[in-house]
């Protein structure tokens, strides 16, 4: 299996740069999540790897196949891609069997119903839902229905867009559990397009941040969470305390004390960034230990219960600097009471 290749990928409409130049490879089997706001490009690019319409400059590419090479592109029916879009799209007076059918080649008629079971079991339905209408299935079994449609062609690249934004956040996370679990199983890459952060991190080996048309970093979901690249791509992917601070080799100085962090030859002032969960709380000890030591003591301001987590603010009294956290709620800390900041792993130096 060929790796997706796409390169300077430009689109226009009129005016409207909708995509800048983007690259992007997707390797053989792997998950590759875009994620941007709205207007961003995100669907033009999916349109553009669909086929659905042609770019104005450079070219997309399985290994040495070209799909488009600038405004010169093969059909979207010739180039081997699925697509699940947001609603699924299914059939709706086609029970599940004969959507699911639907993209099964012709010649396959007397293991047609074994297949379609298959196909079942890969997005674990029960094949006793075959017999239904889409309308008699929840959105998240219409989108399992919706996916095995699509893989039902044995597609060479999976095409996501949104496809699990109409359901509710648990049913989400468990209908791309078994998305992701359904392709990986198969053998078949996927792009997916997204404006929801956790989703894209949590989805893909390798996640693009679009803005504007461009990539502004595409890599391993860790390392744009834990290395942003600028302080834009930092605070669209998840909350992030910015401070001050000063680089020494290896380490910085700021409001939280001495700290490990990639300088990477970085000296003098510089910018640091820290997720929040990096922060820990321990209760204050008899003794505090000082600035001087591996603790800060703070003081809690306010404590916003959020189910699982609460959101908690405290201030380091000598900086009047107020700091907002997120931790478990088990045993969470009270307004007022006193409280040991410790970091946990390194400082983002910008
Ligand atoms: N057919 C079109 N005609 C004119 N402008 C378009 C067309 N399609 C998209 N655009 C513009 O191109 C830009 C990118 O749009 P696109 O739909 O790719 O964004 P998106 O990131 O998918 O947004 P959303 O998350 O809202 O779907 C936007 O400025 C949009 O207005």
């Amino acid at each position: 299996m060929s790796d997706l290749r796409i390169r300077g990928l430009v689109k226009r409409y009129g005016n409207v740069v909708a995509l800048g130049g983007v690259d992007l490879d997707v390797p053989a089997g792997s998950r590759t999540a875009v994620v941007g706001a709205s207007g961003s490009g995100k669907s033009t690019l999916l349109r553009l790897v669909a086929g659905f319409e042609a770019p104005d400059e450079g070219t997309i590419a399985f290994g040495d196949e070209l799909l488009a090479k600038g405004p010169r592109i093969i059909p979207a029916h010739k180039r081997g891609i699925g697509i699940v879009s947001q609603d699924g799209a299914l059939f709706p007076h086609l029970d599940i069997a004969d959507n699911i059918g639907f993209g099964l080649p012709k010649e396959l008629s007397g293991s047609r119903d074994q297949r379609i079971g298959e196909l079942l079991d890969a997005v674990e339905l029960s094949r006793s839902l075959a017999s239904r209408r889409p309308h008699q299935l929840s959105g998240g079994q219409q989108q399992r229905v919706a996916l095995a449609r699509a893989l039902a062609c044995r597609p060479r690249l999976m095409l996501l867009d949104e496809p699990f934004s109409a359901l509710d956040a648990s049913l989400r996370q468990n209908v791309r559990e078994v998305v992701a679990h359904a392709l990986e199983a198969a053998g078949i890459a996927s792009i997916l397009v997204t404006h929801d952060q956790a989703e894209a991190l949590s989805f893909a080996d390798q996640v693009a941040v679009i803005r504007h048309g461009e990539f502004a970093q595409v890599g391993p979901p860790d390392v744009l969470y834990l290395r942003p690249l600028t302080r834009e791509t930092a605070v669209f992917l998840g909350k992030a305390i910015l401070l001050p601070a000063r680089a020494g080799e290896g380490f910085v100085d700021c409001a939280l004390g001495r700290i490990p962090a990639d300088t990477e030859g970085k000296t003098g002032a510089v910018d640091v960034m820290l997720r929040p969960e990096q922060v820990l709380l321990h209760a204050a000890q008899p003794s505090p230990v000082g600035r001087d030591g591996r603790s800060i003591p703070a003081t809690v301001k306010t404590v916003r219960f959020e189910g699982a987590d609460c959101a908690i603010v405290v201030e380091i009294a000598d900086q009047a600097l107020q700091l907002a956290l997120k931790l478990p709620s088990f045993g969470a800390p009270k307004p007022g009471d006193l409280v040991h900041l410790l970091v946990g792993g390194e400082a983002h130096v910008f």
